[in-house]
């Protein structure tokens, strides 16, 4: 059987790249979502579906003592986020060059910084599906929090004032090979980069108008208008309703509903453009067993929906 997707050899192999890394923002326990969602059983599951699976152990990172960290502006732990998103980018990267598809798990959302800075180094035409509750473009200039999880597209699009720290991130991304789905809490500054940049949004109100399966083709036809380049798709849970996927830092009510996420994932799945994954934002410290339990499920099942399950 030939693979599906027309930029990965056979046998069709994913590489899980697990990721517990929590310093892109304040809460702990988001680090704990990649062990959580192996134990659940995602290896037999994507295996179920047919792929050859590599995984070898979650990402092992470099701590950095706080004290040797010191805020740059306000962004907090920016060494060690910087350090650890180049690792992640190296390793994503290298995935790509073997031929295999990386699906990270996170983790907090700032490492699509590393993420996507490796899709880009093997096919700098990839495009970029970021499905979540919130825009995660903040600058050093817009940033009210200093979670760098909330700034990782500013970064690979070169928005804002540089922050030295951070110079290996190569700007690559272009303001039109992003779009979003799922935004329902942007923040004043992002607004205005969104404006000012002229991307491609569809918020939560563009889905309930026209529908997640004419959003999906909107959004596909803005980044990917001949259904010819890469697509990295960058999923944070909280883009879920949290009656969907309550364990997460920061969730906003008014969200996707469970089958709206899994179309996403189905339909990049049948682009056969799919060349990277990310699944951020799970955080089994967060909620009462039952939600935990019930975050983590989903999760998994959106990844093997991106990977090719189908309901017939
Ligand atoms: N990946 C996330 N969950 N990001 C939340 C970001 C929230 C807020 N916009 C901030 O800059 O801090
Ligand atoms: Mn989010
Ligand atoms: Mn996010």
């Amino acid at each position: 059987m030939s693979s599906n997707l027309r930029f990965l050899p056979e046998p069709k192999t994913v590489a899980i790249v697990g990721c517990p890394f929590s310093g892109g923002q304040p809460k702990a326990g988001v680090d704990k979502g990649p062990i959580h969602l192996v134990e659940a059983g995602l290896v037999n599951q994507l295996e179920g579906l047919g792929w050859k699976v590599k995984f070898d152990g979650h990402h092992l990172f470099e701590d950095i003592n706080a004290q040797d960290d010191p805020p740059i502006g306000i962004l907090k732990n920016p060494r060690l986020v910087s350090r650890v998103t180049q690792s992640v980018a190296n390793v994503v990267g290298d995935h790509i060059k073997n031929g295999e598809l990386p699906v990270t798990l996170g983790g907090d959302h700032s490492l699509a910084m590393g993420t996507i800075s490796g899709s880009l180094s093997h096919h700098p035409n990839t495009c970029v599906v970021w499905v979540d509750a919130h825009a995660d473009i903040n600058s050093i200039e817009t940033t009210e929090s200093g979670n760098i999880h909330g700034m990782p597209l500013s970064f690979l699009l070169g928005i804002g004032s540089s922050v030295p720290e951070f110079d290996w991130v190569k700007a690559l991304l272009r303001t039109d090979s992003l779009v979003y789905i799922g935004l329902r809490d942007v923040d004043a500054g992002e607004k205005a980069i969104l404006r000012q940049h002229n991307i491609k949004a569809f918020s939560m109100h563009e889905v309930d108008r026209y529908g997640i399966g004419k959003v999906v083709e909107m959004a596909l036809d803005h980044v990917n208008p001949n259904r010819d380049r890469p697509i990295h798709l960058s999923f944070d849970v909280d883009a879920l309703d949290p009656s969907v996927a309550p364990s997460t830092g920061t969730p906003v009510r008014g969200g996707l509903t469970f089958r709206e996420g899994h179309y996403i994932c189905e339909a990049i799945y049948e682009t056969g453009l799919l060349v990277a994954m990310d699944l951020m934002e799970v955080n089994p410290s967060l909620a009462d067993s039952v939600s935990v339990e019930q975050t983590v499920a989903v999760g998994c099942s959106l990844l093997r929906s991106a990977l090719g399950e189908t309901l017939l």
